[in-house]
């Protein structure tokens, strides 16, 4: 199935995710077309709510050290919970569902994670640095959060500001070539 990434300001994206209950077929479709959308709009990470979908069903495929992107990197988390989280660090964040827009985003540096795999099994797994800013990204989505939420008052007018330039801009270049 062909996903299309849903954009902000679209309220979808502040839904809470249920969540996944059955591990099978069905999800499984939805977790390799989460992925084919994921690679092909260049992302490190997608949310399902992000591809219209309200279930707690994450990926997280963060490029190695000479920045390649294999599948055998790829986690599929479902139903996640962070269980410890400690430090802070800053990391200009980027998200498909926001085009164009980075900005520093302060998360912990590191957490641990309980979540399901595609077939029900529980994992765990540690996390710092690229990997933990992805997951906390990502589990914000879940919750109806965007890392443009988590801005500073000054930041988000900023962002606002700009955000509405980009689309006027936008319209006016479609229109010019409708
Ligand atoms: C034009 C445009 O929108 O560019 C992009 C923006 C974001 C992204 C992807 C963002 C992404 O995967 N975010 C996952 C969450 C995350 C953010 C920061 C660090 C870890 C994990 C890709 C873009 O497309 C290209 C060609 O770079
Ligand atoms: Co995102």
């Amino acid at each position: 199935m062909k996903l299309t990434i849903v954009e902000y300001p679209d309220k979808r994206l502040k839904e809470k995710s249920k969540i996944v209950e059955k591990f099978d077929e069905e999800l499984h479709k939805l977790l390799e077309a989460m992925y084919a959308s994921m690679i092909e709009s260049n992302g490190i990470g997608l949310a399902a709510i992000q591809v219209g979908y309200a279930k707690q069903v994450l990926l997280l495929n963060i490029p190695d050290d000479n920045d390649e992107q294999s599948r055998d990197s790829l986690i599929e988390m479902i139903n996640p919970i962070i269980t410890q989280s400690e430090g802070e660090t800053i990391y200009q964040e980027g998200c498909l569902s926001v085009p164009s827009f980075y900005e520093d985003v302060s998360r912990f540096e590191r957490v641990c994670v309980n979540y399901q795999d595609r077939e029900g099994n529980t994992k765990t797994i540690e996390a710092t640095g690229l990997l933990s800013v992805a997951i906390q990204h990502e589990i914000d989505h879940l919750h109806g959060v965007l890392f443009i939420d988590k801005l500073s008052y000054s930041r988000r007018k900023k962002f606002e500001k700009e955000y509405k330039k980009v689309q006027k801009e936008k319209k006016l270049s479609k229109n010019q070539f409708a």
